[in-house]
């Protein structure tokens, strides 16, 4: 049976620079149950943190949110996965259709970090090839049960080739600019689809300058 998901069916065919100067794309949040998808989903839509009791995803939900980048509404729905290994084949469904993909571990746990090859390896298996991928070491406000190093998710992110920050759902630091990070490269993206003279967007060095704006990095 074919367990694609309903939206693809309503799926523009060319997402890209519709009349109205808006661009729909999709994004997924992945990662192991508890790393905080949810919560930093919640911590981009309505700007707070809901503490207390853990309440793992079951199946798949979605957020729309706008942004603009320069002229341009970037209309991101956003899908939040359930990290537990009994929903694995209901999220790989959703690969497909992705143009971006946020990659969280939380920097209290170990094992959630060392999983992070395994995600990839499903990623490059089920996603579109040229899929945006972010990876985000989550919970930086926890830093007295820190597990793993800052340096030891930028190597990792290193090897890979994808851009990384650490981001608290709690504090908010950076969930923004991952995914301001995210539509910005997906608008480029779309340009030079267009335009493909068109100098390449970079987007280590966009977050970097923010970073840099914001004060970093002493940020916890
Ligand atoms: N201190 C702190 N706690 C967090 C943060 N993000 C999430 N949490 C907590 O971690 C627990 C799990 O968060 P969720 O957002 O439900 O995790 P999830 O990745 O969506 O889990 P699944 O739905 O099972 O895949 C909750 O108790 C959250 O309150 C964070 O940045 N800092």
């Amino acid at each position: 049976t074919d367990a694609r998901p309903v939206f693809s069916a309503s799926k523009p065919s060319n997402p890209y620079f519709s009349e109205s100067r808006e661009q729909l794309d999709y994004t997924i949040l992945v990662g192991d149950s508890g790393v905080g998808k949810t919560s930093l989903l919640v911590q981009f839509d309505q700007g707070k943190f809901i503490p207390g009791s853990f309440s793992a995803t079951v199946g798949i939900g979605f957020t729309n949110k706008v942004i603009a980048v320069d002229n341009v509404n970037i209309k991101l729905q956003i899908w939040d996965t359930a990290g537990q290994e009994r929903f694995r084949s209901v999220t790989h469904a959703y690969y497909r259709d992705a143009h971006a993909l946020l990659l969280l571990y939380d920097i209290t746990s170990k094992s959630s970090f060392d999983n992070i090859r395994a995600w990839l390896t499903e990623i490059h298996e089920y996603a579109q090839s040229d899929v945006v991928i972010m990876l985000l070491g989550n919970k930086a406000d926890m830093s007295s049960d820190r597990a793993i190093r800052r340096d030891e998710g930028e190597r990792l992110a290193r090897e890979y080739s994808v851009p990384f920050m650490e981001t608290s759902a709690k504090t908010g630091v950076n969930v923004d600019l991952a995914f301001t990070a995210v539509a910005k490269e997906l608008k480029h993206r779309a340009v030079q689809h267009q335009h493909p003279n068109q100098p390449k967007f970079q987007i280590h060095d966009y977050i970097e300058a923010q970073r840099e704006k914001s004060g970093c990095c002493s940020y916890f």
